[in-house]
């Protein structure tokens, strides 16, 4: 994808020793826990390996759903990918992470431990559950940066899909007209990547392995859902994003109209009558809050968060002289809504010079780049205690 020399070329097959089978990357998140599982096809197998991996395809690439909670995303699966010198394909799935410990416990049951004696973590969990992992089922967690992770990820996965991964909306603002279009992101530097987990972090991104976290908000995915489980009694992601796909969050936010009666133009300042003045500005009087639905508070709630993220990243994008922004993250999953504002948003409120990007395997590059240091380790992390590397 970019120009520089990228700085995976270790994992070809001239890299160092491969690490043995079954090749997993797990992103241990505040909320959703996000597993990449490499399954080769190329029929160079050992007959241990051919052993692990007819166990794993038993119980996991041969299902797509796992007990109550647990999903394959097949539609991201990635085929014919080449991965320290081995052809195969990426199997991408994602389970809540208070489900982690029924996952140990499954993981004890199918007595997994006797498959692999080390995993590759990242996320917060990682550290959280090191020691349940240990006491459990004897499984040592070697621990990888989460953000060190997320922009490796996203690199060899823009790199790698055969389909186009990144995409912007044209037309963002009419719903008759709005498009998902390819975007060609193989020359991207320098950009904005703004990562909509529980919580929100901002990362600027100058080459393949200069980055820095710029910035940050605790206002993220598990504060709309958070919020929007306790407003609207929801119970679930989906739900929520459904209720808001038939609200209108101008019964509850208060517009600039809604205090000027109009658009406020002065000889200095222009605002324009349509946006939002105050978010939930209206729900304070009793008779606005009767008139105010479910769907209506759920698609406010979604509005007010997806505004704060997109108006910081656009802070954060003038002050690092940054025009493309690439929003990532699994709030975005399932949720047009959200990328269309702040497409949208990114546009007008930057007169045009601001491009608002997405890309497929939204919250998957954390999982993904774990995997890659993993095959990167070689044979080192393997009967080594944690942090001896
Ligand atoms: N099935 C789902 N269940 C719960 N939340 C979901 C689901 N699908 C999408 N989401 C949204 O995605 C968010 C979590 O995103 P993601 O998995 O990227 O973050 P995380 O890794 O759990 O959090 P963090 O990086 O802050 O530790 C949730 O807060 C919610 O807004
Ligand atoms: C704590 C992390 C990095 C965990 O992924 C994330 O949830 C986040 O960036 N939260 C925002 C924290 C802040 O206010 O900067």
């Amino acid at each position: 994808m970019a120009t520089n020399k990228p700085d995976y070329d270790h994992l070809s097959s001239s890299g160092p020793k491969i690490p043995p089978m079954p090749w997993f990357g797990m992103d241990i998140g505040g909320t959703l826990t996000k597993l990449v599982y490499f399954e080769p096809c190329d029929n160079v197998a050992t007959d241990d390996e051919v052993e692990t991996l007819k166990t794993i395809r038993h119980y996991l690439t041969r299902n797509i759903k796992y007990g109550r909670t647990g999903i394959r995303d097949v539609f991201l699966q990635m085929n014919n990918q080449m991965l320290g010198g081995r052809t195969g394909s990426l199997h991408f799935i994602r389970f809540p992470t208070s489900e982690m410990m029924s996952f140990i416990e499954l993981a004890k049951a199918k007595n997994f431990p006797n498959l692999a004696d080390t995993i590759c973590a990242t996320g917060g969990g990682a550290y959280k559950f090191e020691t349940d992992f240990k006491q459990e089922v004897n499984l040592e967690l070697h621990k990888f940066d989460e953000l060190d992770c997320l922009i490796k990820g996203i690199h060899y996965i823009d790199r790698n899909n055969l389909d186009c991964e990144c995409y912007f909306w044209k037309n963002p603002g009419d719903p008759k007209l709005a498009e998902k279009t390819p975007f060609d992101f193989r020359d991207p530097y320098p950009y904005l990547v703004v990562n909509i987990g529980s919580g929100v972090s901002f990362l600027t991104v100058r080459g393949p392995s200069d980055y820095k976290r710029v910035s940050g908000t605790s206002l993220g995915g598990g504060t709309f859902l958070g919020l929007c489980c306790l407003l609207t009694g929801c119970e679930t992601f989906e739900e929520a994003i459904n209720l808001a796909a038939d609200g209108d969050s101008t019964k509850v936010d208060k517009l600039v109209k809604d205090i000027y009666g109009g658009d406020y133009t002065s000889s200095k300042f222009k605002l324009p009558g349509d946006i939002v003045a105050s978010s939930f500005g209206q729900m304070n009087l009793k008779d606005k809050r009767e008139l105010a639905s479910r769907e209506d508070i759920a698609k406010a709630t979604l509005t007010t968060i997806t505004n704060n993220v997109g108006s910081i990243a656009r802070m954060c994008a003038v002050t690092e002289k940054i025009e493309r922004v690439v929003f990532v993250g699994n709030f975005l999953r399932v949720n047009t809504i959200s990328m269309k504002l702040l497409a949208y948003a990114m546009e007008f409120w930057s007169n045009g010079s601001m491009k608002a990007l997405f890309l497929e395997h939204e919250g998957y590059f954390g999982a993904m780049g774990c995997l890659m240091e993993y095959i990167r380790s070689g044979h080192h992390l393997n009967g080594l205690p944690n942090g001896s590397r």
